[in-house]
C-alpha cells in the first residue's frame, strides 16, 4: 500500500467463518477537487477478507494498513455533524469519488444526539460485531457502530441490484447470463445468504424484509465436514479437490436403485441422486478407500442441492419467483452455482430462477458501508453512483495487489520469469527503466504490507511471480533488520545478506519450488541468478529508505512486519 494512500470509512462484517472488510482508499496525495461546490476525492473501494479464527491477522491488517493510513480523524466521523455534503458523480472516469465530508466539525466528533465523542467508530455487522467488540476496542481503540446483520445483507443486495450494472446473473448448463434488473419490478425476492449457516430473507423493499427461514447446513458444514473427511486444510484446497472428483462414486443414484433405468413416473432420471453418500452403505469401503476428490465433490453437491431445494420451498411458500444467492460459500464456483440452479429449476419446474451476485461474499459488509449514508447527521454521502463506480473499479479479490507489468512484449525471460526493467544503477542484466516510472521493486515495496497478509496469491501474470519472490525477499530482509536499531547497523545487515548465495529454481534453498521453471542450461541459470542478485540489491536499498527514518531510527510501521510469514514460508 502506498504510504500516501489515505483510507476512510471502514465497514466490517464479522461472521462465523470469515471477516469481510470494505473500505475506501483515496488516491495519492488526497488532494481534493471541488465540483459544484462539493469537494471530491478520487479513490477506490477495497475489499478484503480474513478467517475469523485468525482475527489477529485482521487486527494487524487494520492497524497497519488502515488506521495508519486513515485520514486524520476520518474514521472518527461515521456519525457526524450537521453539514451534510453531496458526493459528486462522474460519468466517465476510471476512479471513484467519495465525498470526504471534511467541511464541518473537524475538531471533535458528535453523535446524532449531539454528544461529543473522541472515539473511533466504524460500522460493523455480523455476529462478531457483538462477540469481538471488546477486542477491537482494547486492541485498536475502535468502537463498533453496530448494524443488524439481516438489515446489512438486504441493504447490500438492494444497493448492488439498483446501482451496479451486470451484478446479477444466472448460471445454467455452463452459461452465465447477466440479468437486467428492472428497478420498478425488483420486489419481492428471496435472498439466500450462504455463509457458515444459511439465512433466507424475503425482501419487499428498501429496509422491508423478513427472515423467513434458514438452515444450519451451510458453508460451515461443507468446510467442517470436508476438513474431517478429506484432511484438507483450507476451503480453497477443498474446492480444488472437489473440482477433480466424481460424486457418482459415493452418491447413490436413482439408477443404482432402479437397475439403471429412470423412475420416469415421478420425474426422476436414472442419473439423479437418490441418496447423497448412499453408496458408502454397501460398498464395504472405509473412508480411506475413497478418493478425497470424490468425497469433496459429493459433499459440495449435497450441500448445494439441499440449499437450492430449501430455497425453492421457501420461494414457493411466498410465491417468489426470483431467488438471489449470496454468501462466501458460492465463490463464483461453476459447479456450486450449477447445482443450485438445477435444484431450483428442477423443483420449480422452471418457474423460479436462481440468480447469483458478483459481490456475493461482501453483501453484509457493503450494506454496513452504505449505511454510513443513512445517518441523518452524517458527512459522508457515498452517492450510489460513486460507490457503484468504486465497485466497478475493483474486483472482489482485491485482497492481493497484482503487478501491473502484464505486457511481456520485448521482455527477456529466464526460468519463466520476466527480467523486467529496473531503475537501477547496480550492475546486472536488467534493462534500465525510466527514472520517473514505477518498476517492479516499487510495486513490491508498495504492496508489501498488504500482500504479506495473504496466504494465497493467485498468479495473474508472470510478473506476479517476480512480485511474489520480491515480497518474500523483503520479508527476509526485514527479518535481518529486526533488532538493528540504526540505519548504519541495518545497512551492514543488508550488505551481509547480499553476500549470501542466491539459489535459482532446482537448487536447495530456493523458496518457492514450482513457481518458476527449472533452468534449461547453465547460461539460463546464471542469467536468472544475476538478475535476482541485481533486483534483490535494488530492493534492499529502497527498503532501507522506508524501514528507517531520515534521522536513522527504525520505522516501526515497517519493522513490525519482520515477524510475518509470507504465504506460510518460514523466513530464516
Ligand atoms: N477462504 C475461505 N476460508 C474459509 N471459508 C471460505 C473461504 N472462502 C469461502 N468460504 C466459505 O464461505 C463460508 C463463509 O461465508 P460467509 O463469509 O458469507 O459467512 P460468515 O459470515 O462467516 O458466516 P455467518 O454469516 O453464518 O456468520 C465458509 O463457511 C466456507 O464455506
Ligand atoms: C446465525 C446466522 C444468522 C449468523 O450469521 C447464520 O449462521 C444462519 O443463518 N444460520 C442458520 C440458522 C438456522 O436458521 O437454522
Amino acid at each position: 500500500m502506498d504510504s500516501t494512500q489515505k483510507i476512510s470509512h471502514l465497514a466490517l462484517d464479522i461472521g462465523g467463518t470469515l471477516i469481510k472488510l470494505v473500505y475506501f482508499s483515496a488516491n495519492g496525495d488526497y488532494s481534493e477537487e471541488s465540483r459544484n461546490g462539493c469537494s471530491v476525492v478520487h479513490g477506490k473501494l477495497c475489499f478484503a477478507k480474513f478467517e475469523t479464527r485468525k482475527i489477529d491477522d485482521c487486527l494487524e491488517f487494520i492497524r497497519f494498513n488502515i488506521l495508519h493510513h486513515s485520514v486524520n480523524g476520518f474514521l472518527q466521523h461515521p456519525i457526524l455533524d450537521s453539514k451534510s455534503a453531496e458526493v459528486v458523480t462522474q460519468t466517465e472516469t476510471t476512479s471513484a469519488d467519495v465525498e470526504p465530508g471534511m467541511g464541518g466539525n473537524d475538531s471533535g466528533v458528535q453523535h446524532p444526539n449531539g454528544e461529543a465523542l473522541d472515539k473511533l467508530y466504524v460500522k460493523a455487522t455480523g455476529g462478531g460485531a457483538f462477540k469481538f467488540a471488546d477486542l477491537f476496542k482494547e486492541k485498536l481503540g475502535i468502537l463498533f457502530d453496530k448494524e443488524d446483520e439481516m438489515h446489512s445483507l438486504v441493504g447490500g443486495v438492494n444497493f448492488l441490484l439498483k446501482t451496479v450494472p451486470r451484478e446479477a446473473f444466472t448460471y445454467l448448463d455452463g452459461q452465465k447470463e447477466f440479468v437486467k434488473i428492472d428497478h420498478n419490478d425488483l420486489y419481492p425476492y428471496l435472498l439466500v445468504n450462504i455463509g457458515s449457516g444459511v439465512s433466507m430473507i424475503k425482501v419487499d423493499g428498501d429496509g422491508k424484509y423478513e427472515r423467513i427461514s434458514g438452515t444450519s447446513l451451510g458453508g460451515g458444514t461443507f468446510l467442517g465436514l470436508g476438513k474431517l473427511l478429506t484432511k484438507c486444510k483450507s476451503f480453497d484446497e477443498l474446492l480444488e479437490l472437489s473440482h477433480h472428483g466424481n460424486n457418482r462414486v459415493i452418491d447413490m443414484l436413482v439408477g443404482d436403485i432402479y437397475g439403471g433405468t429412470d423412475y420416469s413416473k415421478i420425474g426422476l432420471s436414472s442419473t439423479a441422486i437418490a441418496s447423497s453418500f448412499g453408496k458408502a452403505i454397501s460398498d464395504g469401503k472405509e473412508l480411506e478407500d475413497y478418493q478425497p476428490e470424490d468425497v469433496a465433490r459429493s459433499l459440495l453437491r449435497m450441500i448445494s442441492n439441499n440449499i437450492g431445494q430449501i430455497a425453492y420451498l421457501n420461494a414457493l411458500r411466498f410465491g417468489l419467483k426470483r431467488i438471489f444467492f449470496g454468501g462466501f460459500f458460492i465463490r463464483g464456483l461453476e459447479y456450486t452455482m450449477d447445482t443450485i440452479s438445477v435444484a431450483v429449476h428442477f423443483w420449480s419446474r422452471g418457474e423460479a430462477k436462481a440468480m447469483f451476485l458478483r459481490h456475493e461474499g461482501f453483501l453484509g459488509a457493503l450494506g454496513a458501508f452504505t449505511s454510513y449514508n443513512n445517518q441523518s447527521h452524517n458527512d459522508l454521502k457515498p452517492h450510489h453512483h460513486t460507490v457503484q463506480r468504486a465497485i466497478l473499479n475493483c474486483s472482489v479479490e482485491i485482497c492481493v495487489y497484482h503487478s501491473s507489468f502484464v505486457d511481456e512484449e520485448g521482455i527477456t525471460k529466464a526460468c519463466g520469469c520476466p527480467l523486467l526493467p529496473l531503475k537501477s544503477h547496480i550492475k546486472g542484466p536488467a534493462p534500465i527503466s525510466e527514472q520517473d516510472k514505477t518498476d517492479i521493486v516499487d510495486e513490491a515495496i508498495t504492496f508489501f504490507r498488504a500482500n504479506v497478509f495473504f496466504t494465497n496469491f493467485d498468479i495473474k501474470s508472470p510478473a506476479d511471480k517476480l512480485l511474489i519472490y520480491l515480497t518474500f525477499y523483503i520479508n527476509v530482509a526485514l527479518k535481518r533488520l529486526e533488532g538493528c536499531r540504526t540505519l548504519a547497523v541495518g545497512t551492514k545487515a543488508i550488505i551481509n545478506l547480499g553476500l549470501e548465495d542466491i539459489p535459482v529454481p532446482g537448487e536447495t534453498g530456493f523458496p518457492f519450488p514450482g513457481l518458476f521453471s527449472l533452468p534449461q542450461s547453465q547460461e539460463e541459470a546464471d542469467l536468472f541468478r544475476n538478475y535476482l542478485k541485481q533486483v534483490r540489491e535494488e530492493t534492499s536499498g529502497r527498503l532501507l529508505s522506508v524501514a528507517y527514518r531520515a534521522n536513522g531510527t527504525p520505522n516501526k510501521w515497517w519493522l513490525a512486519f519482520a515477524k510475518r510469514k509470507f504465504i506460510n514460508v518460514v523466513v530464516l
